[in-house]
């Protein structure tokens, strides 16, 4: 995505300022112009990057910062707050409760993803142990009774809907209530959306949301290729229906993502979910700090244990925890990790959580081919001895054993050195979990809070380590800021 640009932009304006000698007016105004050109090519309305330029050197005052202050920090830090601010309207959405039933309605222009959405945040809840149910209030497109209902099923989420009526109040009123009565904990009313911003949707949108339905949350669903016009459609929908939250789709096409992201915080509603894909999965939480974390290529850490918990199946994660957290991370764990990659899907959401990560094992638009490596990959672990699979000793693998493992799986030593290599680096990026401790689900800033600074030394990037000062550097900046929370958001560890 275009995002990861901008994030590849911003980073190098820092380092590039990093390797100044002295950090005076002229090196910081280049490095703010350099950022200013990257968020307005992603598309960030004008008036907010300005508004960001003038924050950050107004905290950035380089006359008042005493000798020895570290500039280079304060300003990373100046910047990374001011992007978390431009994207944070300061005011958590309606979160439903598990057990309590919340009626939550979508709404959005056609095409945006509407539909789609609506069964993602259905199956995402699911996958948690949420009874969701599906109602199809629109009534305006044909198919779109039926595109929810293979969505559903395929999802096995309840699903109600109508080939004959024709009023979608009606549908919404009676689908609810049945769902009420089924004990269903989170009910989503999908609504029509129309191709343009028209009176009549936004009556009949009025009409499903106050007079029958009452929704606890309106999400409103937005495509992120429409860039700057986002501010104005957003707008006009929340003074329409009291959007709650917004949700922006597409995210891994080519669009800018920059202005959708942007101009639905500046219209006061947060984005917590955002689209990734066409698939089910492909779906992410969004989080304000993880997201700018990732965006400066820093990782995220809580994203990360999120996901373990997601992909790795409950009875397997404490084993699974223990061992890393032990530094033990054997060839079988990489063969058990690749089997639930495979049978979950999309890794490069997992991986591209880790600091420096992302790109190597999958990278976004290859899956297949990765998946396809990693099949073969798993052949050749297929023909290893369970000695050979449960050390974490790479001296075991010498020359027979390899050429042994390539003749039992029908592949080349090349193979199966480049399946070691890609353990060994593995490896390597898991071991920096020894000795953490391991945070329980749902506590998943428990892990933040653990993190001391040896731990954190190890997994930030050792460009980013050598600006602080090392872990020398690391401590001291811990120690400043008083609490290591607002560091760990910096960082990516946010809760
Ligand atoms: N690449 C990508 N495609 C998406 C994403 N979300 C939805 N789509 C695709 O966008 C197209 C439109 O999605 P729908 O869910 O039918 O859109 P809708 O807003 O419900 O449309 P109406 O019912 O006509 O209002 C479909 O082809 C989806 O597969 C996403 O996050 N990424």
């Amino acid at each position: 995505m275009v995002l990861a640009q901008l994030g590849g932009s911003i980073s190098r304006a820092i380092q590039q300022m990093s390797n100044a000698t002295i950090i005076d007016e002229k090196v910081l105004n280049e490095c703010l112009n350099e950022i200013t050109r990257a968020l307005l090519q992603a598309d960030v309305q004008f008036k907010l990057v300005r508004e960001m330029q003038t924050n950050i050197k107004k905290i950035v005052n380089l006359d008042d910062l005493a000798a020895g202050h570290n500039k280079r920090r304060i300003i990373q830090q100046a910047i990374f707050n001011e992007l978390c601010k431009m994207l944070d309207p300061g005011k958590p959405s309606f979160t439903p409760k598990k057990g309590k039933p919340s009626v939550i309605m979508f709404v959005g222009l056609q095409g945006s993803g509407k539909t789609t959405t609506c069964t993602k945040y259905a199956y995402y809840h699911q996958k948690k142990g949420w009874k969701p149910a599906l109602v199809c209030a629109d009534t305006f497109r044909a198919g779109a009774f039926d595109q929810l209902k293979q969505n559903a099923t395929k999802a096995k989420i309840p699903f109600y809907g109508s080939y004959t009526e024709s009023d979608p109040v009606r549908i919404a009123v009676e689908g609810v209530e049945t769902f009420k009565k089924e004990n269903c904990d989170l009910i989503i009313v999908d609504t029509s959306g129309r191709h343009k911003q028209e009176a009549a949707l936004f009556e009949e949108m009025r009409q499903v949301s106050e007079a029958t339905v009452n929704p606890d949350l309106v999400i409103f669903v937005m495509d992120s290729s429409i860039g700057q016009a986002a501010f104005d459609q957003a707008q006009a929908f929340k003074q329409s229906v009291s959007v709650g939250a917004v949700i922006v789709t597409k995210m891994d096409g080519h669009a800018k993502g920059g202005g959708a992201l942007s101009a639905v915080a500046a219209t006061k509603s947060p984005v917590i979910f955002i689209g990734t894909g066409e698939h089910m999965d492909e779906f992410e939480v969004f989080d304000v700090k993880p997201f700018v974390s990732r965006l400066l290529g820093m990782g995220d850490w809580s994203g990360f244990m999120d996901k373990i918990h997601e992909v790795v199946p409950m009875d397997q994660q404490p084993e699974l925890l223990q061992k890393l957290s032990e530094g033990n991370f054997t060839l079988r764990i990489m063969y058990e990790q690749f089997q639930n990659i495979l049978k979950m899907g999309p890794i490069g959401q997992v991986f591209s959580m880790l600091p420096g990560f992302s790109s190597e094992l999958m990278p976004k638009g290859r899956e297949k081919e990765s998946q396809a490596k990693i099949k073969r990959y798993m052949t050749m672990m297929d023909s290893m001895t369970n000695e050979e699979l449960d050390s974490s000793n790479p001296k075991l693998m010498n020359d027979s054993r390899i050429m042994r493992i390539a003749r039992g799986s029908g592949r080349q030593v090349r193979e199966v050195m480049e399946m070691l290599e890609e353990y060994k680096r593995l490896a390597k990026i898991w071991s920096k979990m020894k000795g953490l401790k391991i945070p329980k689900k749902g506590e998943m800033s428990a892990l933040s809070r653990n993190m001391n600074a040896q731990h954190m030394s190890k997994v930030l990037p050792q460009g980013m380590l050598k600006q602080i000062g090392g872990v020398g550097g690391l401590q001291n900046l811990m120690k400043q800021m008083g609490s290591t929370k607002d560091m760990m958001g910096m960082f990516g560890g946010g809760e």
